[in-house]
């Protein structure tokens, strides 16, 4: 497998804190790969490290098969842009005026780019605009655009969606999967919130106390995970004897409710409920398998 990152047993210290424990990871390229841990559990710590911020206190780290000790890591992490925490911008500055910025640190000699930039994080409007007076989703976007100034094929968010509205999580939520698929970046992103993670990671990494307790891929999460349907109705008894006849897997979750596992096919079951005058009072496809799976790898473990 070709990996754009992988690391090897990190250790950081703070002190006599062990804030990473032997983490292990890997992130294959291309991938949308989520970093998953409950606050503490050492994912800003991780991105610290592997953005060169801080150095390991022991274990190793190859960007592009190139090693943290050789001497061209540097440049490598070139290949890598970095929102961590929260956005470098400055308030004070126009979105272009902090993106001319960003091209000067980088050594860049002209700005032929910094229109295409605004434009890809839905910005182009705002470009003359004080960053002071953009919103959280605005601010999160330019500090997006910042981070893509030197075309890095590997982007790391560390939080992003944290603080914003639903319509702000939805534009981060299409920007980062524009620039997955329309410019193969590869991309890690830390985030405690499941259900927004698992619209868009292809891989998951799930750390706790400091350490990566389980990778896995999409699709063998997937597998790993029992979808199901929630209903109410107005007779359970009636849907025991229908699913069990049915040979349909079911718990029970309340006297009216019910989940229901596997396919199922909707138009027989109601027609089936109908003969035993039972109604079909609400409907709803449920996936909280990432939440659940994630309590399953999790539980048992403590933070070191
Ligand atoms: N500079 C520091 N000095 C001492 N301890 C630190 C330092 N930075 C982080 N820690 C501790 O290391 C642990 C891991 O912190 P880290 O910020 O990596 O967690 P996290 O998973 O990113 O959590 P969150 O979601 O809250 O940001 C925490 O217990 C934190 O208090």
């Amino acid at each position: 497998m070709d990996y754009c990152l992988e690391t090897i047993s990190l250790c950081k210290k703070y002190g006599d804190f062990q804030a990473l424990n032997g983490l292990s990871m890997h992130i294959p390229k291309g991938a949308i790969y989520g970093l998953v841990g409950k606050n503490g559990a050492g994912k800003t710590t991780l991105i610290r490290l592997i953005t060169g911020i801080q150095n390991p206190t022991s274990g190793e780290y190859s960007l592009y098969n190139i090693k943290n000790t050789d001497m061209a890591i540097n440049k490598t992490r070139r290949r890598m842009g970095a929102v961590v925490e929260t956005p470098a911008v400055y308030l004070d500055m126009t979105a272009e005026e902090n993106l001319i910025m960003q091209y000067q640190i980088l050594g860049i000699p002209n700005y032929n780019g910094i229109t295409e930039l605004l434009t890809l994080v839905s910005l182009a409007d705002c470009g003359k605009k004080k960053v002071k007076d953009f919103s959280l989703g605005m601010k999160q976007r330019l500090g997006i655009a910042v981070a893509l100034c030197g075309s890095p094929d590997f982007l790391i968010l560390d939080e992003p969606i944290n603080g914003l509205d639903p319509q702000g999580i939805v534009e981060i939520r299409e920007l980062i999967l524009k620039l997955n698929r329309d410019y193969q970046i590869t991309i890690l992103i830390s985030s405690h919130i499941l259900g927004e993670l698992s619209k868009l990671a292809t891989h998951y990494g799930f750390v706790d106390g400091g350490k990566i307790v389980k990778e896995i891929d999409a699709t063998e999460l997937e597998l790993n995970c029992r979808k199901c349907t929630h209903l109410s109705v107005t007779d359970t008894k009636a849907l025991c004897r229908v699913l069990d006849g049915l040979n349909i897997e079911y718990s029970l979750t309340s006297d009216t409710e019910a989940d229901i596992f596997g396919e199922i096919n909707i138009t027989q079951l109601t027609l089936a409920l109908a003969k035993e005058n039972c109604e079909i009072m609400f409907i709803q496809k449920r996936d909280e398998s990432l939440e659940n799976y994630y309590m399953n790898v999790i539980g048992g473990h403590t933070n070191a």
